[in-house]
């Protein structure tokens, strides 16, 4: 299972984050894609990167295959699984923008500003489910986009690409984001309130402390429960200014819907834990992220690439002091 989300700080930056959960890594690493790195892709025209980009990905060759990313025009990007939903074109199709669903989040960073623009662009995207390599395969994912305005949806299913609204800025996996926001609606009475004393008949029923206005928020990791709760804290987590405050308050909501070793199988047997957790402020163009392992706080900035050379992905020592 995976969550994303999106918020804004009190002075409008964008922080953007993932959990990645899965039994086992890719040997994914932090990488930064120099502006005018040479992009290229299977069915458009290879084209200079505008962007420079930062995020999470495997490092294919020197290809960065992201899982989330984002630019130094404060876009961001993340693939969630989404199987049995998605759906891609077996081949390109005439006429229209052929991007590979492994090839997504980097030709979004790569060669847009805002949702608005990659929203215009999308109007006539094609996803093809091209295998990106030997043994690789097609991961069947859809993908929340966002900047400092809001945030979107990409869904290619069965009837075609699907570009969806998301008004609270969390996605996790199936089923669609349409089911996800209808199902909120069964949980319109939570409330992070303080309850007051009930009176049933002669008894009076005072609340045993904090939380009893969440009562019914699922807290098990199932992708429609993680959609709840992840959109309950977004909704109700207070404002903050500044960059530490809106980091801690991003870790600490994808926290709460991280998935601890031992809590849920996957279908092959083996369990599903929170395997890395990320952050991108959009403002700093800065990735912060902590793993299963080490839940340290480290960071790497689009600025530590200053000079480095287009052609080459650029892997910094990530910092740990912030
Ligand atoms: C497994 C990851 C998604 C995690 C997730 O959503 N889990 C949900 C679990 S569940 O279904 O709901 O049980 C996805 C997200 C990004 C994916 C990777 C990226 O798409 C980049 C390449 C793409 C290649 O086609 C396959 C390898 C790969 C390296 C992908 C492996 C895997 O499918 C990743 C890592």
């Amino acid at each position: 299972m995976c969550t994303g989300v999106r918020f804004t700080s009190a002075e409008g930056g964008m922080f953007f984050g993932r959990n990645l959960d899965w039994s086992c890594g890719y040997g994914e690493r932090v990488r930064i894609m120099p502006k005018g790195f040479p992009a290229s892709y299977r069915f458009l025209d290879d084209a200079p990167a505008a962007h420079a980009a930062i995020g999470m990905c495997v490092d294919y060759n020197n290809y960065p295959m992201f899982f989330d990313c984002g630019n130094d025009a404060g876009l961001a990007v993340a693939g969630l699984n989404f199987p049995g939903y998605a759906a891609y074109a077996d081949a390109p199709e005439q006429g229209r923008t052929n991007v590979c669903a492994y090839e997504f989040p980097l030709w979004v960073a790569a060669s847009f500003s805002s949702v608005d623009e990659v929203q215009t662009a999308l109007a006539n995207v094609t996803i093809v489910g091209a295998s990106a390599g030997e043994g690789l395969g097609v991961s069947y994912l859809h993908w929340i986009i966002g900047d400092a305005a809001r945030s979107i949806v990409v869904e290619s299913r069965a009837d075609g690409i699907h570009v969806l609204d998301d008004p609270v800025d969390v996605l996790t996996n199936q089923p669609s984001l349409e089911w996800h926001l209808e199902n909120l609606r069964g949980y319109i009475t939570a409330t992070n309130d303080f309850p007051a004393t009930a009176t049933w008949r002669a008894a009076d029923l005072a609340p045993f402390g904090a939380g009893a206005g969440m009562r019914g928020i699922p807290g098990d990791c199932y992708s429609p429960s993680r959609f709840v709760k992840a959109a309950y804290l977004n909704a109700n987590y207070p404002e903050k200014s500044g960059e530490h405050d809106n980091v801690i308050r991003m870790l600490r909501t994808l926290e709460g819907v991280a998935m601890v070793e031992g809590a849920a199988r996957m279908g092959n047997g083996d369990f599903e834990k929170t395997l890395y957790t990320s952050c991108f402020s959009a403002k700093t163009g800065t990735y912060y992220y902590t793993t299963y392992d080490d839940p340290a706080i480290r960071h790497v900035s689009l600025t530590d690439a200053a000079g480095a050379p287009a052609d080459k992905l650029v892997c910094p020592e990530p910092g740990r002091d912030w």
